[in-house]
């Protein structure tokens, strides 16, 4: 009888095109890394800061970045030094307005912040491909906050009513949730409403997809980060976050295909109704897109990318500042009571919430301002992708493929008097001298306070993430008492630049007696 076996080949058969293949992923990985070496950074010289050896530095960078960029900027004050290998150059704060004079095709900020994404393994790239949801939030979205107010009230209000449920029998009076997720959700909501209307606000499952996005995004760009160059794509293929972003995208794209189908349907035959209604209330960012879209931009597949990323450059940057302000508001209850007063006083005289009264708040503003300078969402920054060969005003020749930095918080911290102590009306003092009333806000940019950028790209959102970030603290202070179950400041997570929110840490809410009647 003849046995039947699998036809596998012999193992000699099996083991030649394994290891051929072994060899081939190898040399090119080897190829790759030689490659890069010799290009952009790696032909810029300058003293490298950590480790001689590039993953040595990334690992201490990871672990250690404040302690880095505090060496690198005392050490070589004034010139420019190398982070991470041949990642990273960073440039002293003089070079900043130079580099931000540069035109967009010589600097190129989106791709910075893309590469610094690891764009090519998060699937971010399309966005280096429009320029359009910028000038969406440019010239519609940021004209229009004043008529976005009523919409975020009724949203936050709804939020609450979802995420802040009424206190169980052990808890006696008080709400317990979870802190950053509570409010990561709160932000998720307003925005999907803002992004694309009541029905993705309504949508479980786009909530969802948003959130897991973001954090998978975040998760595989950090990890992709420590992994040498030439062995990058090798590990994408391993990292279960990177396969998650591909289904949250097809998940999305599932979600939002028939409502921009149906949308871009009815936009010419409701266009007289749609000029109406925007006059009582803000329509939304897709409708915008939708009308202004021409070109590719107009395929189903940009327009659902542009929706996605406008989440991902919103949620979690809004949902950081505003928790780390809420850790800060229970840190220093003494703040709470001035506050409050301030807010309680402005809606009352305004009879509500109107844009004016956002910016009749100053104390809140400079409250929220001081705790983003105290937990920065990121330590690095006004990142910028130099395209061709470069020349400064003092003879630094920058190479094309060079990739630029600025140290931005030890830039500020060398520009702020008594830095390390935590002033909540530090800037509330400051606008009331002559001439100041204008500056120092949280949504103000300088050349010292760089947390939202500078100058031509710099973040175009700052003025709706300002607005919910008050109106949300607001109305916490309002209608809640709040406190942290823990008496010391949480302290955040780091990974390498990055700050983020302690997320263990829970909030306790109880209902106020006397609600203002706004
Ligand atoms: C506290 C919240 C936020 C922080 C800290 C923040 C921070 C930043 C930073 C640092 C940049 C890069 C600037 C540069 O490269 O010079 C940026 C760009 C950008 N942000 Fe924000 N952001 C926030 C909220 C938002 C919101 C709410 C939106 C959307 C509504 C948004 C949309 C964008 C977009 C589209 C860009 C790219 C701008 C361009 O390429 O010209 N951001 N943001």
């Amino acid at each position: 009888m003849v046995e039947y076996r699998p036809s596998l080949g012999s193992t000699t058969q099996l083991w030649l095109p394994a290891a051929a293949a072994a060899v081939l992923v190898l040399v090119s990985c080897i190829f790759c890394t030689v490659s890069i070496q010799r290009t952009g950074n790696a032909k810029f010289i300058a003293p490298f800061v950590g480790s001689k050896h590039a993953w040595l530095a990334r690992w201490s960078f990871f672990y250690a970045a404040e302690t880095v960029i505090h060496e690198g900027h005392t050490k070589y004050e004034g010139k420019p030094w190398k982070l991470t290998g041949n990642d990273v150059i960073v440039l002293p704060h003089r070079y900043l307005n130079e580099i931000r004079k540069l035109p967009f095709h010589q600097a190129n900020a989106m791709q910075a912040n893309l590469d610094n994404m690891q764009s090519k393994f998060t699937h971010l790239d399309i966005l280096n491909t429009t320029r359009l949801f910028v000038q969406v939030l440019k010239t519609k979205v940021n004209p229009q906050l004043a008529l976005m107010i009523p919409t975020v009230r009724r949203e936050l209000d709804a939020a609450f009513a979802n995420e802040v449920p009424p206190p169980s029998i052990n808890e006696g009076d008080w709400t317990s949730v979870p802190a950053f997720q509570t409010i990561h959700r709160i932000v998720g909501r307003v925005s999907a409403r803002i992004f694309g209307g009541q029905e993705l606000r309504d949508d479980s499952n786009w909530l969802n997809t948003a959130e897991g996005y973001l954090h998978n995004i975040f998760v595989t760009a950090i990890t992709i980060r420590l992994v040498p160059y030439g062995f990058k794509t090798v590990a994408s293929w391993f990292l279960p976050c990177s396969w998650k972003i591909s289904w949250n995208f097809w998940k999305a794209k599932r979600i939002l295909y028939p409502y921009i189908r149906y949308r871009k349907s009815i936009v010419e035959e409701k266009a007289a109704e749609f000029a109406r209604k925007r006059r009582d209330e803000f329509p939304d960012v897709l409708q915008y897109l939708i009308e202004q879209a021409t070109g590719r931009d107009a395929e189903l597949m940009s327009l659902a990318s542009m929706v996605l990323s406008l989440s991902l450059a919103s949620n979690h940057t809004t949902a950081m500042a505003l928790t780390e302000a809420l850790y800060d508001l229970c840190t220093y209850p003494e703040y709470q009571t001035e506050l409050r007063e301030e807010v309680r006083s402005v809606i009352e005289a305004d009879g509500g919430w109107r844009k004016t009264s956002l910016v009749k708040m100053r104390k809140l503003d400079s409250f929220i301002k001081e705790s983003q300078r105290m937990r920065p969402p990121s330590l690095m920054g006004y990142k910028r992708k130099i395209t061709e060969n470069i020349t400064l005003s003092d003879g630094l020749q920058l190479p094309a493929g060079a990739h630029v930095e600025f140290a931005i918080v030890p830039i500020q911290q060398d520009n702020t008097i008594n830095s390390t102590e935590f002033d909540g009306l530090r800037y509330y003092r400051l606008r009331q001298a002559p001439s100041q009333a204008h500056r120092h806000q949280f949504a103000t940019t300088s050349e010292s306070v760089l947390h939202f950028g500078h100058g031509q790209n710099s973040c175009p959102g700052r003025f709706m993430a300002s607005n919910v970030i008050k109106m949300t603290l607001g109305k916490m202070m309002l209608e809640y008492d709040f406190k942290l179950d823990q008496f010391k400041r949480p302290e955040g997570i780091h990974a390498f630049e990055y700050n983020f929110p302690n997320p263990e840490v829970h909030l306790l809410l109880r209902k106020r007696n006397q609600m203002p009647s706004v």
